[in-house]
C-alpha cells in the first residue's frame, strides 16, 4: 500500500466535508464512501456527526450495514465523531425504535445526553495522545458514554462524563474536531491507519 493512507467518509448523511478537509490536512487521501464498492477500497472510515437514527437507515436502504460491520469487526480503523461515536457503540441506552448501529466499541452510549440543539456548547478536552493544549471540544446534541468495557480505552471525559474512546483500532469522540480547524485528532486517525496498513493486516 502507498505511504499516503486513503480514508473513506461515510457520506449518508451528516458534516461530510468537513471531515474530508479535516483528513486532507492531516496528509491522508480522504474519499466520500456511499457504496459497498468504495467501503472495499479504503484503508480506513470516518463517521460522521449528523443523526444517527437517519445514518442507521441509510446504511440499510444503500446495502452498506452488513458491509460496515464486517469490515468494522475485521479490525478495520474507523473513528466516529458524535453521531458516529453512536454508530460505533455495541448498545445504546435509549435507541429510537428500530435504530441499530455497526458496534465495534464495547461500551454503552446514551444519545443527546448533553442537551438539545440550542443546548450545544463548546468546552477544552485534554485528549490522550494529543499533545499540546487541549481539544476545543464542540458537542452538538451530543452523546456520551455510559459505561465501557474492559478493552476500551478511555482518552477523556467532560463533566465526569466520558467524552472519547478507544478499543484497537476504533476511535470515538462526542464531539466534532472536525468543526474547529485544529486537526490533531484527524492527525492521530490518520496514524492509526498508517499503523495498521504497516502491520500488513488490512
Ligand atoms: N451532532 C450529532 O452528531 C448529534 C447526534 C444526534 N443527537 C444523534 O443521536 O444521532
Amino acid at each position: 500500500m502507498s505511504a499516503t493512507p486513503v480514508i473513506g467518509v461515510l457520506a449518508l448523511q451528516g458534516d461530510v466535508r468537513e471531515h474530508l478537509i479535516a483528513l486532507a490536512t492531516a496528509d491522508a487521501v480522504a474519499r466520500p464512501v456511499r457504496r459497498p464498492e468504495e467501503l472495499a477500497e479504503v484503508d480506513g472510515l470516518v463517521i460522521p456527526g449528523g443523526e444517527s437514527t437517519t445514518i442507521s437507515k441509510l446504511a440499510h436502504l444503500f446495502g452498506l450495514m452488513e458491509p460496515l460491520r464486517a469490515r468494522v469487526h475485521a479490525g478495520m480503523p474507523v473513528y466516529g465523531t458524535c453521531a458516529g461515536l453512536i454508530m460505533l457503540a455495541d448498545k445504546i441506552l435509549d435507541p429510537r425504535s428500530g435504530q441499530e448501529t455497526i458496534g465495534g466499541i464495547d461500551m454503552i452510549v446514551r444519545r443527546n445526553a448533553f442537551g438539545r440543539q440550542n443546548e450545544s456548547f463548546e468546552a477544552a478536552v485534554d485528549v490522550a495522545g494529543v499533545e499540546g493544549d487541549p481539544v476545543e471540544g464542540v458537542f452538538i446534541r451530543a452523546p456520551w458514554v455510559e459505561s465501557v468495557g474492559a478493552s476500551v480505552e478511555v482518552l477523556a471525559e467532560h463533566g465526569g462524563h466520558i467524552v472519547a474512546v478507544r478499543q484497537g483500532s476504533a476511535l470515538a469522540t462526542s464531539f466534532h474536531p472536525e468543526l474547529t480547524g485544529d486537526h490533531r485528532i484527524h492527525s492521530l486517525f490518520v496514524d492509526m491507519v498508517r499503523a495498521k496498513a504497516a502491520s500488513g493486516s488490512l
